[in-house]
């Protein structure tokens, strides 16, 4: 375990069981209704790049994958309340049902951005798969259709998620040692 992590909460093995999960009802969700055109999965980069490349291989369906960068956190752990567009979808959305695979549900300021962002382009449908939802006093009312685990309100690291870009490699998802970022 990576010296600065207190506490491993999800290992490799459990990532892989619960991606495996969300991917097996997304199929089983999506496959009739949308038909070969398939689904659009939006990754919310950079936090959710490694859970994405993960989830699409679990999805046995046609899909496209899009990349919308966003960014509320900059190198602390608290939300700046503010979320930036850093960039935008490279196609349009228009029509198509959109999954949106994010990394971590917090603040939830995030996820009720892109919703609205989103939803304002008109697709057919929008659907949230987050791999985690953290136990968040005051979380925004944000709808997930798909949530891989709950986790406590402590600031976690590792498979994607950061802390002033560092450990987004390692594979499992630990607590960041306070120390660290006090
Ligand atoms: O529910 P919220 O309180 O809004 O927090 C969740 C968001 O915070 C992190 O992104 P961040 O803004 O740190 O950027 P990153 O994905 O590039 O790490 C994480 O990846 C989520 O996207
Ligand atoms: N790395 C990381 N990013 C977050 N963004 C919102 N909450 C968290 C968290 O606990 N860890
Ligand atoms: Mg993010």
């Amino acid at each position: 375990m990576h010296q600065d992590v207190s506490e491993i909460l999800f290992s490799e093995q459990d990532i892989a069981e619960r991606v495996a999960d969300i991917g097996a009802a997304i199929t089983r969700d999506y496959k009739e209704l949308a038909g070969p055109a398939g689904i659009v999965v939006v990754c919310v980069l950079r936090g959710a790049a490694m859970y994405t490349c993960d989830l699409i291989r679990a999805i046995d369906m046609p899909l496209e994958v899009d990349f919308m960068a966003v960014s509320s956190y900059g190198s602390g752990v608290k939300s700046s309340g503010v979320v930036r567009i850093l960039k935008d979808l490279s196609s349009d959305i228009h029509g198509k049902h959109v999954v949106i695979a994010e990394d971590i549900l917090d603040s939830g300021l995030t996820l009720s951005y892109l919703i609205k962002n989103l939803e304002s382009r008109g697709p057919a449908s929008i659907s949230v798969a987050t791999l985690l939802r953290k136990n968040t006093p005051n979380q925004a009312d944000v709808n997930c259709r798909y949530v891989g685990f709950t986790c406590p309100d402590k600031f976690i690291v590792g498979y994607g998620l950061d802390y002033a870009e560092h450990y987004r490699n390692l594979p499992y998802i630990g607590v960041l040692k306070p120390e660290i970022y006090q």
